[in-house]
């Protein structure tokens, strides 16, 4: 289909490497968390979340790899175990439910003091306007938490996107390369997949929706992973939100 034929009734968009740089979530967020991890969790040790974070991050797998890594683990967990954990966990880039949440814990605070500011593309502010004006929805799944998601658009450099987003869904749906999330975020929206146009750098991803009955978009973004040519054959790849601009409603029927 002709990406200006093109008809959806929500538009479901990743974060890193489609609205936003890999870079800026790699170099800026990451390298935040992990600088400032120790210091959050020395503050915070006692407070329920933490605790439940710290047991949490207990059940990861690479857990009794991390532990076995070191020549004399402590006895019990302690704040400086628990931070070098979570290093190692954002240096293999692994996207597990308790480092998510805990990075958008630690992000709060950065965006809070104006250290941090979301990076979107030129393209996405305009493209969310355009959509919603058609009566369109948005919504986000990413891997970074809920809260994380809603931290980047609500300070973004581009100012506050966050009133044009409807839902949001992270790793808690379930992984993004696995088709029952797709279902399971289908089923939350209460739209018919097919309905659902969803936008992503990664294949693995795209795939996963289509197996699920979405639309689905490759964005090649600077900086994203190159794409073989089996890959760019089999999906539909934009440098941008621009060709989408037409996007429209598949009836006139404005969304309820
Ligand atoms: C919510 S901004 C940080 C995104 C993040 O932590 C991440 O791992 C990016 O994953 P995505 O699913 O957006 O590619
Ligand atoms: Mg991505």
């Amino acid at each position: 289909m002709a990406t200006s034929e093109r008809v959806a009734k929500v538009v479901l968009v990743d974060i890193e490497g489609t609205t936003t740089s890999i870079s800026f979530v790699h170099d800026v967020l990451f390298l935040y968390a992990r600088e400032n991890v120790e210091k959050y969790l020395r503050e915070s040790w006692e407070g329920d979340d933490t605790k439940q974070i710290v047991q949490d991050l207990q059940q990861v797998p690479q857990f009794s790899e991390y532990k076995a890594s070191l020549s004399a683990p402590p006895a019990e967990v302690n704040v400086e175990f628990i931070s070098g954990f979570v290093r190692y966990l954002i240096d293999k880039d692994l996207k597990v439910t308790p480092l998510k949440t805990l990075q958008g814990l630690i992000w709060a605070e950065g965006y809070a003091s104006g250290e941090l500011k979301g990076h979107v593309y030129e393209d996405v502010p305009e493209a969310f306007q355009t959509w919603c004006s058609a009566g369109l929805k948005i919504a986000v799944y990413s891997s970074g938490s809920v809260a994380a998601q809603k931290l980047i658009f609500g300070h973004s450099i581009a100012g506050n996107l966050q009133p044009h987003l409807s839902a949001h869904f992270d790793t808690h749906v379930g992984h993004k390369q696995k088709q029952q999330s797709y279902d399971n975020i289908a089923k939350l929206l209460k739209e018919e997949p097919q309905e659902i146009l969803f936008l992503t750098d990664i294949p693995g991803e795209a795939d996963a929706a289509r197996s699920a009955g979405l639309q689905a978009i490759i964005l090649q973004r600077p900086g994203n992973a190159a794409l073989t040519d089996d890959q760019k054959l089999s999906n539909e790849v934009i440098p941008d939100f621009k060709p989408l601009h037409t996007l429209k409603l598949p009836t006139n029927k404005p969304q309820a």
